[in-house]
């Protein structure tokens, strides 16, 4: 899963310096990162309704697309998407800890 994640990113770094005419990444890179971020919250409502619609097919659609826009919006803010990745092992390293420090000392 990683990889397929790391050869994403990889490419669309490469493709943000193409020739818009020719790339998807360069097209939408150079209408800026407001427009980037416009497309992430539409591609994430898409997500939301075929998930409501119980459409899995649609789903599995719409969350590829949430991801591929959503690396794109990292990639014009300079963040690498293991630092996405950190965060999410940094949580799980965390989870039980509020239950242990909860718990009575023996
Ligand atoms: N994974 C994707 C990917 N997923 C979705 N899309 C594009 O995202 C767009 C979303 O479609 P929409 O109808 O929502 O948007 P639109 O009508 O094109 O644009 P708006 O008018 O809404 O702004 C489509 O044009 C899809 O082709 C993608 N385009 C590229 N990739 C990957 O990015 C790589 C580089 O692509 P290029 O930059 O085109 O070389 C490719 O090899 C793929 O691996």
């Amino acid at each position: 899963m990683r990889a397929t994640l790391q050869t994403l990113e990889q490419t669309i770094a490469e493709r943000r310096k193409a020739d818009p005419s020719a790339s998807y990444v360069a097209k939408l890179t150079a209408r800026g990162r407001g427009k980037i971020a416009q497309k992430v919250g539409e591609e994430a409502v898409e997500a939301v309704i075929a998930a409501m619609a119980d459409n899995r097919a649609e789903l599995v659609g719409e969350s590829a697309d949430l991801l591929f826009h959503l690396l794109v919006l990292l990639a014009d803010c300079g963040i690498p998407f293991d630092d996405v990745l950190d965060e999410l092992d940094r949580r799980e390293g965390l989870s039980g800890i509020a239950e242990k420090a909860a718990r009575p000392k023996d």
